[in-house]
């Protein structure tokens, strides 16, 4: 069961008990067990399952529930906390320092994405101001330092490494590449070690030699999530080499090769490992360098359940939109009356956001958009910057005075189609009316317009729907108004 599955079915365990006209303990029971029946086909340990079920009937226990409670709100609260307690090992990650020398050593089986990762984590501080470095340990498998080589230069990362691979011998090009990072004052060493299609003594020997020799601050266990329960003894065998002290799983994305059988259950097979208890905290949602994101448990939940994560919202925005830039679009919003200049700065947003399904889902859920049509929609949002443009050019940028000529001039100056013309219109029209939501102003007025943001992108993304407009129809519509 793919992780999108598995919170679909929660959520829709959770909207029928929302929907029961009165909540009794029949109603929680047949909730509780609709939940139980999702986590254990995402082959959540029974154990695990029934204990939840016990915590929840203790936390929504209706003969202690004062009258006036809202038993709807409890459980579903109850739910949440027992689903985040499932993930949350308890015990923060180290987390590099800035101005102090970090070093971070990866470890992980051949193919679980570690040299991928090591990229990813080296470009997501790159993006913060860190001064990173990449390390090759990896001596034996052809081609590992060409392939790190190659995902550093395109990252504009510097790297070390055996060239031509002349050094087999890992410990001392880990030793080495630390010492000449330390002295050019990077700030994040990250040092990328060899992998094994299996778990074998030879690997763990390596991994214990080069650990002792470089003294990371922090060791991280890279684990593909499509192994399902196999993490268990994968994470365990790391563990009892290394010091283990932090989890990235890769791959969440469910386009993998052999897919995403169930994440959440790698997720808390992981947590299980009571040597470590280690947090997960990266997961990697793609093959491209920023399709990687920092890992909450809360947030993780949240959007598991579809109910959106504001907060991973704000990070990916306030890495695209500077934040004293911030205030002013959020205000232009919030004056209740949008022209097409706000609507491309929004569209600008949502495109600089990296993997633009991936901005949207932490809002909307994991299934909200399609992995797969991100090029789709990529180009669709592109499509509509060039016609705001052609509309400007157009001469005359007010959505509300466009007719059919003008929509069939647009359409061929911009190179589009004219249903896209109509499509955007559309999404005009929406935003408009949003706008006009006076509480949704007041919203957007109080906590930095993050409430408004989030509806008004909303709204935004429901641009998709309008493929079904028909065509004909609409243009009709817009003539008739003028
Ligand atoms: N879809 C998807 N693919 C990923 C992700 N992370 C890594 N990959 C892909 O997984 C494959 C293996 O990644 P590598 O980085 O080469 O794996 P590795 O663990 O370093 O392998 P060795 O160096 O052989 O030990 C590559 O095709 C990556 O592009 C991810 O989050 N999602």
């Amino acid at each position: 069961m793919v992780l999108a599955e598995l919170g679909g079915s929660i959520s829709r365990a959770l909207q029928q008990m929302r929907n029961a006209t009165v909540v009794d303990e029949k109603v929680l029971n047949d909730c509780l067990n609709e939940i139980n029946r999702a986590l254990l086909q995402a082959d959540v340990q029974f154990q695990l399952v029934r204990d939840m079920t016990r915590n929840n009937k203790n936390i929504v226990n209706f003969g202690d529930l004062p009258a006036g409670h809202n038993k709807r709100k409890i459980i579903q609260q109850a739910v949440f906390s027992e689903l985040c307690k499932i993930l949350d090992p308890g015990r923060p990650s180290f987390t590099p320092k800035r101005r102090e020398t970090s070093v971070v050593m990866f470890v992980g089986l051949q193919g679980s994405g570690k040299t991928t990762t090591c990229t990813k984590y080296a470009y997501c501080h790159k993006q913060k101001g860190w001064n990173p470095a990449l390390v090759c340990a990896d001596t034996s498998r052809a081609g590992a330092f060409d392939q790190l080589k190659q995902n550093a230069t395109k990252a504009k990362i510097p790297f070390f490494g055996s060239i031509n691979y002349a050094e087999s011998d890992p410990v001392k090009v880990a030793v080495d590449g630390v010492e000449t990072f330390k002295k050019e004052k990077c700030d994040l060493i990250i040092v990328d070690t060899s992998g094994r299609h299996r778990q074998e003594a030879a690997l763990f020997e390596e991994m214990r030699q080069v650990s002792e020799a470089i003294k990371p601050d922090l060791v991280i266990f890279v684990m593909d999530s499509s192994i399902g329960q196999a993490a268990f003894d994968q994470a365990l065998a790391f563990t009892q080499s290394v010091a283990v002290g932090a989890v990235i799983v890769t791959k969440m994305d469910g386009h993998a090769k052999g897919g995403v059988q169930s994440s959440f259950t790698v997720m808390w097979e992981y947590t299980e490992v009571a040597a470590t208890k280690s947090p997960v905290t990266f997961i990697g949602t793609g093959e491209h360098i920023d399709e990687f994101e920092v890992f909450d448990v809360k947030p993780f939940v949240s959007r598991l359940l579809g109910m959106g994560d504001w907060s991973g919202f704000m990070d990916k925005l306030n890495e695209v939109v500077l934040t004293d830039q911030q205030p002013e679009l959020l205000q232009k919003l919030s004056q209740g009356k949008p022209t097409l200049r706000i609507m491309y700065e929004l569209f600008q947003c949502i495109l600089k956001m990296g993997p633009i399904g991936q901005g949207l889902s932490m809002l909307f859920g994991a299934d909200f958009l399609p992995k797969g049509n991100e090029k789709e929609i990529r180009a669709k949002f592109n499509g509509y910057l060039t016609l705001m443009d052609s509309m400007t050019n157009e001469g005359n940028s007010n959505p509300k005075l466009m007719n059919q000529s003008r929509i069939m001039r647009i359409a061929r100056g911009a190179g589009r189609r004219v249903h896209e013309v109509i499509e955007l219109l559309e999404g005009y029209k929406r935003l408009a009316n949003t706008s006009k939501n006076k509480s949704l102003m007041k919203g957007l007025n109080q906590m930095g317009g993050a409430g408004g943001l989030q509806n008004i992108i909303k709204h935004m993304s429901s641009i998709r729907a309008f493929n079904h407009l028909e065509t004909r129809g609409s243009i009709l519509q817009v003539t008739k108004k003028n």
